[in-house]
């Protein structure tokens, strides 16, 4: 079952909550939460705060937070405490990717890890049978509205390939550029989380766009 993760940073930031629920409404699975700190990405998003507030007004929502900053076991835990259902790191934030995990995973909720475009999917085979998740990323982390990088899809297909040959259990999502056409590649190569954003909320019709997505 494929699902959708609409990342919020397309979203009307003066309209939060509405925007949030009428995807939510539309059938997407979850929301994208992204978290940029202004140094591991040259873009400051939202924090901790904004989590808190659309948890209160959406306490059903799954979160899935992304979390593009230098110091993700730092602010793990505040994220938690707002309402995050599960956290996802970049491996090229850490030194320690397996401790990282272990904190995340010491705070109650699933650890998820991500890879820039630059990075193979070799640097994170020896943490993939301690992740929930996977996020490759498909642009570079900082801004959304980017072109699809094909070699995502590559990487999806590896991982794929090494859960089935491992028996693992990690979920596969992507994140950058995802519309009807590359999500349609993502998912075939063994994706199982869209996260898009412009595609949903620049949508003139952000119900429709969840749909279309669903559908694939
Ligand atoms: O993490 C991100 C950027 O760092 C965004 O989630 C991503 O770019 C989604 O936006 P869009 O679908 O508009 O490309």
């Amino acid at each position: 079952m494929i699902q959708l993760s609409p990342s919020i940073l397309a979203a009307d930031f003066a309209d939060l909550g509405r925007e949030c629920r009428k995807v939510l409404d539309a059938g997407a699975d979850m929301l994208h939460i992204d978290v940029m700190d202004g140094h591991f990405v040259p873009n400051i998003s939202l924090g901790v705060p904004v989590l808190a507030s659309l948890h209160k007004a959406l306490p059903d929502a799954y979160y899935d937070v992304h979390l593009m900053i230098s110091q993700p076991v730092r602010y793990a835990e505040a994220f938690v405490q707002a309402g995050a259902s599960c956290i996802t790191f970049h491996v090229e934030a850490v030194e320690d990717a397996a401790g990282a995990i272990k904190a995340i995973h010491a705070l109650g909720v699933g650890a998820g890890v991500s890879i820039k475009p630059a990075t193979p999917v070799e640097d994170i085979l020896p943490i993939l049978d301690q992740v929930e998740m996977v996020l490759v990323m498909s642009v570079e982390p900082g801004f959304g509205g980017q072109k699809f990088m094909p070699a995502a899809v590559d990487k999806i297909a590896a991982l794929d390939a090494y859960r089935r040959e491992h028996g693992l259990g990690f979920r596969i999502s992507v994140d950058g550029g995802v519309n009807s056409q590359t999500g349609a590649l993502c998912t075939a190569a063994g994706a199982d989380i869209l996260v898009a954003g412009s595609q949903v909320f620049a949508a003139a019709d952000p119900a429709a766009a969840v749909a279309e997505l669903r559908a694939l």
